[in-house]
């Protein structure tokens, strides 16, 4: 089926907010609380959709651009997104993950038949400036240089091995249990790997460590097919909110994980 940039668009609206409904997602934002962002709140997060939705739009008529036009679309997108929310940063990761792959939906429409992923890389990858070389001038690039991570900037260049390799088909597997379970059991199969920086910037490398020990932990325990998955998940929830703990870019990649998977289910 071809879809056009308005369509695209929808998509990604739509598994961000499918990212915000999502719960129990420790730390983060949803329709039932604030998680750790005192901040932020589920009307927050719905005003920046509606704000940068016209964005993704752009990005998807940008197939042939380069990285800068890209750029230039995002930028307006993040003026969009504080204008709408009072200025809090609820999407700059989703911006970024989710412009590219809406731009490399673009390109499907004109035949590509590569996966979204790929074609992020193969276009635009090299393009991306990676952390190591940038001054430390956002905390992203900051944690990237201080912990030697390759954070968002990777991710995107390498494809979004974390989407594909992790998110994907923990989704997938989990889906004959409901779509909210399936969407909870991609968050933690994240989790488990990602290099997020928001979850370094609170709590280091001991918080990261604690993550990755409660996701381990989740999946271990049989993931949304254990029977209390849901108060399991729930406890972390509280826990990270206890220890003011959150990781906004595995939301983020749950958000492009659940766009990618629309995406091909319509191909
Ligand atoms: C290239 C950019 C994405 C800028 O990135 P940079 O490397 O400079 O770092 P940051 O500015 O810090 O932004 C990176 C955001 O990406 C998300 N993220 C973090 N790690 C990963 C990861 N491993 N994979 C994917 N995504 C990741 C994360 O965004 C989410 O968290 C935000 C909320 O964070 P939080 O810390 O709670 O909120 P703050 O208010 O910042 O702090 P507190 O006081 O509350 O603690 C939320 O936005 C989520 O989306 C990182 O924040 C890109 O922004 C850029 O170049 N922009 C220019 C325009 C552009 O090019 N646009 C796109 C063109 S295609
Ligand atoms: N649901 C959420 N809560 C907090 N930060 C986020 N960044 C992206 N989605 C988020």
């Amino acid at each position: 089926m071809t879809l056009s940039a308005e369509e695209i668009a929808l998509c990604a609206a739509k598994a961000l907010r499918e990212e915000l409904e999502t719960y129990p997602k420790p730390g983060l934002v949803s329709l039932v609380d604030q998680g750790s962002h005192p901040d932020m709140d589920a009307p927050c997060f719905l005003a920046s959709i509606e704000a940068i939705t016209p964005g993704f739009a752009e990005m998807a008529a940008c197939a042939a651009g380069s990285l800068a036009d890209l750029q230039r679309i995002g930028v307006t997108m993040e003026q969009a997104m504080r204008k709408a929310t009072n200025g809090r940063n609820a999407h700059r990761g989703a911006i970024f993950c989710l412009g590219l792959l809406c731009a490399a939906a673009g390109v499907q429409i004109a035949g590509a038949t590569e996966s979204l992923g790929q074609v992020v890389a193969t276009r635009w990858g090299g393009e991306i400036p990676q952390a190591e070389a940038l001054e430390p001038s956002s905390d992203g690039v900051a944690m990237c240089r201080r912990f030697h991570l390759g954070g968002v900037r990777r991710e995107a260049a390498l494809g979004f091995p974390s989407v594909y390799q992790f998110g994907l088909p923990a989704y997938r597997e989990a889906l004959s249990l409901g779509r909210p379970a399936a969407r909870v059991q991609a968050f933690f199969a994240i989790l488990e790997h990602c290099e997020d920086t928001t979850l370094l910037k609170r709590g280091g490398l001991d918080g990261r460590d604690f993550a990755r020990q409660c996701a381990r932990r989740f999946l271990d325990d049989g993931g949304v097919a254990n029977p209390e998955w849901w108060q399991r998940a729930q406890e972390m929830h509280r826990e990270f909110v206890r220890r003011n703990l959150t990781a906004g870019g595995v939301a983020d990649l749950l958000a492009a994980t659940l766009f990618v998977e629309d995406m091909e289910r319509k191909q």
